[in-house]
């Protein structure tokens, strides 16, 4: 066996996707984006929802203008029952729309305005298809009767077994995936489905929502699951398929939003990412699986080139703190008050 690198360089990495927000709070979480990833595919949940080009354009430049110079944020279309495929079509020709992201209506944070049956967007779906345009899926039923520890597993039986097979063509990220089933769905597919995988679901199971009270800062959607899910994810995310890559769903909310009688839902991991999932791939052996993971399987997938330039970490330690201050909006991260092994060192 050999020892253990003390440092790791690998080319520069992205973020599959991101919850950048927007007025104050934008500028207060996209810049610890901007500091570990070179792009990010930015979600459209914002209030109201991003679905034309041109509030795609507008939100693009609120970021640039937040983040600095030096990071590039790849915008996304939000699909509704009535979005027009030639709006869709439009925005990608054109470079403001990288891909559209499909909500299924009330699934989570900000999805009110998702879609109700994929029945409805059925032509943007076919245009996309054809156009080569990128299909990102929260993939979680909204059925009240389905236990929410299954939603993810019922979505792929009744839509996204039944969409893939239609829609043979269409390039697919089944965003943010929690369970083994999603694994073994995404595995079995062909080359053009994908997923990505959270920090927070290579770490936690769904006990971290409960150890000694209510841990709503361990609370995200989809929610964490069993242990043995957990380990799927981890056995995915460190395989080196390249079907597998890195998106944080970094999705922050102020602190008083978190620790509420009906707290938001999710984890505002984005300040040390790349010290989490490091973490993950140490544990697990596959600390050579971390590149392709970090940097290349995402943009292969996209179609976009690799990023120039490379980013390394330190077996030095970082102390995560309790609370960001996200210019003026205290949220906590994910992490907080632990010490991670790995320190970015940029
Ligand atoms: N992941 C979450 O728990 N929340 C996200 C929405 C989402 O990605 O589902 C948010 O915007 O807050
Ligand atoms: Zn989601
Ligand atoms: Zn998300």
């Amino acid at each position: 066996m050999t020892d253990a690198p003390n440092r790791l360089t690998i080319r520069r990495p992205d973020d599959w996707h991101v919850h950048l927000r927007d007025g104050a709070v934008l500028a207060g979480v996209a810049k610890h984006t901007a500091h570990q990833f070179a792009r990010a595919i930015v979600m459209p949940n914002l209030s109201p929802p991003v679905t034309t080009v041109e509030a795609a354009a507008a939100y693009r430049n609120r970021i640039v203008a937040a983040a600095g110079p030096g990071f590039t944020p790849l915008m996304t279309a939000y699909l509704t029952d009535t979005i027009a495929a030639d709006e869709i079509a439009r925005g990608f020709a054109e470079g403001v729309f990288t891909a559209a992201k499909l909500y299924p209506a009330h699934a989570t944070t900000g999805s009110a305005h998702g879609v109700t049956d994929v029945a409805n967007i059925r032509p943007v779906l076919e245009r996309m298809e054809k156009i080569g345009m990128p299909l990102l899926i929260h993939g979680e039923v909204t059925d009240a009767h389905v236990d929410i520890f299954d939603r993810e597993a019922v979505f792929i039986e009744r839509t996204l077994s039944g969409l893939v097979r239609d829609l043979p063509g269409l390039k697919v990220v089944f965003e943010h995936i929690t369970t083994a089933d999603a694994v073994a769905f995404v595995e079995s597919a062909g080359p053009n489905v994908a997923a990505t995988i959270t920090p927070q679901h290579l770490h936690i199971n769904r006990n971290a929502m409960f150890t000694g009270g209510i841990r709503p800062h361990m609370y995200c959607l989809p929610v964490a699951k069993r242990e043995v899910h957990r380990l799927a994810l981890r056995k995915a995310a460190t395989s080196g398929s390249a079907k597998f890559f890195l998106g944080t769903d970094s999705a922050p909310h102020a602190v008083g939003a978190k620790e509420a009688a009906c707290g938001c839902a999710g984890i505002f991991n984005a300040p040390y990412a790349l010290e989490s999932y490091l973490a993950v791939f140490e544990e697990e052996g596959a600390i050579d699986k971390f590149e392709g993971f970090a940097s290349e399987h995402g943009p292969r997938f996209y179609g976009l080139p690799l990023n120039e330039g490379t980013v390394t970490l330190e077996r030095s330690g970082t102390q995560v703190p309790d609370m960001i201050d996200a210019n003026g909006t205290p949220i906590v991260p994910f992490h907080a008050g632990e010490e991670l092994v790995w320190r970015y060192l940029g």
